[in-house]
């Protein structure tokens, strides 16, 4: 009894021990005494009717799962934390830090069973506790005192028990509101978690946007470096160009000056300019009236001089004649020759101009140059080199090969007095009519295009032999007919006519048309002497300010030899016939010319009818008689004499073939 006495305080207390086992050595000595089993109490009595026992308030023991680490939580401080959770809705940062403290397995694990700690109410301190004045105890016979006392101990421990149990159901009333507040927590732990996942992939979201951006950043940032780099190139760019500019400013004002002096400078020029045009429009309708007039005087001239001019040329003796006799010639003046036979009988011509045998090929050609000038001025020339055979026609025409010192200085003397080139004129000394007005036609040319005259010159190259026409130009031997076309004149079929620009040109087709007439015949200097060889320059010019337009041509003949049937052998007798008769008509011709005839022949002959246009009005035309200075050719110079001097008898009323152009053509 004393010792259950003794163990009841410590019971009441809590203080000393929670254990079992001193109830149950109570229960022992209850038994052993009483030997009663009603005496005997369960613990749980005991306990719950020590109504003195001041509770204190319980505590739940939480243990992490993961048992790094552990934490003891008060109930209250778990409600009110999560009562302010609830009722605040802390951030998501504070909530989160609880949840990672607190595990949700653990969490689920004390949904289910909590582990809680009842802490057994610590035993009243006995100083505080006023003790009951102890009832004198019971004899231990005094059963009924000792029932008593016991039965007061039991209605105290039912009191006691009752107060715990209403405690009991008051905790668990609070117990089942925390849980319920705990399961509210959940649920809004719950929504806040799926906040927060939302957050959480807003925040990855916003992370990845940062990095995007970031990079972005950075792109931008090395765009901006080399942009900064570029603008700092630029910037030296600029100011080198403005330096650039400043002096180009500077060039700009200097030049503006001087184009503004210069500008004076100009308009004065200018004035002086229009001042000088107009007069050189003076002077150069001056100068095509004083053109105009030169061409007026020029034909005056050539009219005096009569338009069949006929020169005679005594050849001097060649090398192998110095033994020959020579004829007696008188030249009593300059256009006259006087010839006795050996009977002294005196026979005297008189012509335009008589050429003694030193006379060079420049001397004969002055008298010829002006018939060159009426040929660009729009007249047909006709130049005739008319003679025996061996009577130097040939030589006068196309020139020889004399070397001579005088006749240099001759061509010095003509170069100078007609303005043309001296390499022109020194080109031969020897050269005969052709080649000299050649050059002289070109060089005129080459004049007049200073006074607006553009000249086109064109060739052609025949002989007539046997009263056949052969084109010298080409290689293939054709059929020729003469055409005469009151518009286009005489016009030969099948005839070649070569465009020339130069003198060059002229002679390299000449060269080819002499080749060929020596390729074709078998002995060339007979069968030069028995054809009649016509080179025909075609001039055409225009002189686009006047609007004026003038065709003449340069008819250039080397007739055959003229001498009679007597003296030539039988087997050229058709040949001798054929040359007479063509020679005989040429001088019919010029005698119907002469007389004024209504009817001229000119169709009697192949030479008649090609020269007819320059045979007829339209026309100038010369001729050179060439006499040999031999006594054996007496008869045949006189006969040559006695022919040139009925042409020189013929008057010839000579027409320009002037037409006009409108300035645009
Ligand atoms: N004025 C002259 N000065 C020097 N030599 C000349 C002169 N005239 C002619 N001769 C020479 O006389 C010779 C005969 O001249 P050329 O051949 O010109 O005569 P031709 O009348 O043409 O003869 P053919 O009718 O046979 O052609 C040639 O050797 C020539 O060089």
């Amino acid at each position: 009894m004393d010792n259950a006495k003794s163990f009841i305080p410590k019971f009441r207390s809590g203080v000393k021990d929670t254990n079992i086992a001193p109830l149950r050595d109570f229960n022992r000595r209850i038994l052993r005494r009483s030997k009663s089993v009603s005496d005997l109490k369960p613990l749980s009595s005991l306990t719950s009717k020590s109504g003195v026992v001041p509770l204190k308030p319980i505590t739940i023991k939480s243990t992490v799962a993961n048992g790094k680490s552990s934490s003891t939580t008060n109930l209250n401080t778990i409600t009110s934390s999560k009562a302010c959770i609830s009722n605040n809705r802390m951030g998501v940062a504070s909530l989160k830090r609880n949840i990672v403290t607190i595990p949700e397995s653990s969490l689920a694990a004390k949904r289910q069973k909590p582990e809680t700690k009842i802490e057994k109410p610590k035993p009243a301190q006995t100083k505080d506790v006023p003790k009951p004045a102890r009832a004198p105890k019971p004899a231990s016979y005094d059963y009924k005192a000792r029932y008593n006392l016991l039965n007061e101990k039991h209605t105290t421990l039912v009191a006691t028990h009752k107060e715990m149990k209403r405690q009991l159901t008051e905790m668990k009333s609070e117990y089942e509101e925390q849980v319920s507040k705990l399961k509210t927590s959940e649920s809004e732990k719950t929504i806040l978690e799926s906040k927060m996942e939302v957050f959480m992939n807003e925040l990855l979201q916003l992370k990845q946007k940062h990095k995007s951006v970031l990079s972005l950043l950075q792109q931008n940032e090395e765009l901006l470096t080399t942009e900064r780099c570029k603008y700092e190139t630029e910037c030296k760019k600029t100011e080198i160009l403005t330096t650039e500019l400043n002096e180009l400013k500077e060039t700009y004002c200097t030049c503006r000056k001087l184009l503004e002096t210069t500008t004076a400078t100009l308009n004065e020029t200018n004035g002086k300019l229009h001042c000088t045009l107009e007069h050189l429009d003076a002077y150069k309708s001056q100068l095509n009236d004083s053109e105009a007039t030169r061409r007026e005087l020029h034909e005056k001239i050539q009219n005096l001089k009569g338009n069949i001019r006929v020169l005679c040329r005594v050849r001097p003796p060649v090398v192998n004649e110095s033994d020959r006799s020579l004829c007696n010639i008188n030249y009593v003046d300059e256009g006259t020759i006087e010839l006795r036979n050996r009977e002294n009988h005196k026979s005297e011509f008189i012509f335009d101009q008589v050429f003694p045998p030193e006379a060079t090929q420049m001397e004969l050609f002055e008298d010829m140059a002006g018939l060159v000038q009426s040929a660009l001025d729009g007249y047909n020339v006709c130049v005739f080199a008319y003679g025996q055979t061996g009577s130097g026609k040939t030589y006068t025409m196309q020139g020889g090969q004399t070397d001579s010192t005088v006749g240099m200085f001759c061509n010095l003397y003509f170069s100078y007095k007609y303005s043309v080139d001296p390499l022109i004129s020194m080109s031969s000394v020897t050269n005969g009519i052709i080649p000299r007005s050649m050059d002289l036609l070109f060089a005129t040319i080459n004049k007049l295009k200073k006074v607006g005259w553009e000249y086109t010159l064109q060739v052609s190259f025949l002989e007539i032999y046997n009263e056949t026409i052969r084109d010298l130009l080409d290689n293939h031997p054709k059929h020729h007919e003469i055409r005469y076309n009151e518009g286009k004149g005489v016009t030969v079929t099948n005839l070649k006519i070569q465009p020339i620009a130069s003198v060059e040109e002229f002679h390299e087709l000449m060269e080819t048309a002499w080749k060929y007439r020596a390729v074709a015949s078998t002995n060339f200097n007979e069968h030069s002497s028995r054809s009649h060889a016509v080179t025909k320059i075609y001039i055409n010019g225009v002189n686009s300010e006047s609007g004026l337009v003038y065709r003449g041509s340069l008819n250039l003949i080397d007739l055959a030899g003229s001498e009679s049937a007597k003296t030539s052998s039988d087997e050229r007798l058709q040949e001798t016939k054929n040359i007479n008769r063509s020679l005989s008509a040429l001088g019919t011709v010029i005698l119907a010319l002469s007389n004024k005839d209504n009817h001229i022949p000119f169709r009697n002959s192949k030479l008649t009818y090609l020269l007819q246009s320059s045979l007829a009005g339209n026309s100038k035309t010369m001729m050179v008689v060439n006499i040999s200075p031999l006594d054996e050719c007496y008869g045949e110079t006189m006969n040559s004499l006695r022919f040139a001097f009925k042409v020189k008898g013929v008057n010839i009323n000579a027409r320009r073939n002037k037409t006009y152009i409108s300035p645009t053509e």
